[in-house]
């Protein structure tokens, strides 16, 4: 697997907030590679820098310094019309699933659908159907979120985020609103359906009962990446 081009490529990456006097060093000399078709699972202590990486990485912000490399492509110093185009190849899942309430389960699918892809309303919809089918929503395809349990919502989000198979696809805490059940249920869908179409995950997580699904874990503690290694968790 290492003999492939990585998915995310990160050297030596620095990050700050605040400006003058308040600037404060919030990432430190992170280096790390992710290879396409890995689940990786990034874990650390609440304020440990796991959401700012992961938006770094999400091209919802600039790199400040440093290198980080998307695709091959290197995104320090690229303007936002890039770094809209490099969103339009991740797929996002984020605790608060983001659907929009006025929107059916298949419209919301859908619509990320015609957002990103020149393909007829007919043939979006078969796809946002397909996908909705694959995360065990078929009966719940016309229902509005607000009518769905959480899980359920999550289900949408994954559909969401996988329906145009994004080489990459990053969560932030999916189970964290879930019951045991039900976050268990997200994650192997997420699990299968990323191994079926070769997508590479980054998933953030407090969630140490889903850490089996991970190909490899790392973690975050103060900003500085201390643990980059092969799950040794028996995988069931
Ligand atoms: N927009 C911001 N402006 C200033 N400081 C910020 C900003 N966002 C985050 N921080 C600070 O940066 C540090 C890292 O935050 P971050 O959200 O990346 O951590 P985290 O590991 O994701 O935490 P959690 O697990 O609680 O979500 C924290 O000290 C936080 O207070």
């Amino acid at each position: 697997m290492n003999k492939q081009e990585p998915v995310i490529a990160i050297k030596n990456l620095n990050h700050y907030y605040g400006k003058g006097a308040l600037r404060k060093q919030i990432l430190f000399d992170i280096n790390l590679e992710i290879y396409p078709g890995e689940i990786v699972i990034m874990t650390g202590p609440s304020g440990s820098g796991k959401t700012t990486l992961l938006s770094l990485i999400g091209g919802l912000r600039s790199v400040q310094e440093g290198s980080l490399k998307f695709l091959g492509e290197e995104v320090f110093g690229v303007n936002q019309n890039k770094l809209v185009q490099m969103r339009r190849n991740i797929g996002y899942i984020f605790q608060a699933h983001n659907l929009l309430g006025f929107l059916t389960a298949k419209q919301n699918v859908q619509m990320a659908v015609e957002l990103s892809d020149r393909i007829s309303q007919a043939e979006a919809m078969a796809k946002s159907e397909m996908m909705l089918r694959a995360v065990g929503l078929e009966e719940r395809i016309n229902y509005y979120p607000d009518n769905l349990s959480g899980g359920q919502k999550q289900r949408i989000a994954i559909a969401r985020a996988l329906v145009n198979r994004p080489p990459l696809v990053l969560a932030d805490e999916p189970t964290a609103a879930l019951d045991k059940q039900s976050g268990r249920d997200v994650v192997e869908i997420m699990q299968s359906l990323a191994k079926n179409q070769g997508t590479t995950i980054l998933l953030v997580t407090h969630d140490n009962r889903i850490l089996d699904i991970a190909d490899r874990i790392i973690q975050m503690e103060d900003g500085l990446l201390t643990r980059n290694s092969s799950n040794t968790v028996i995988q069931s």
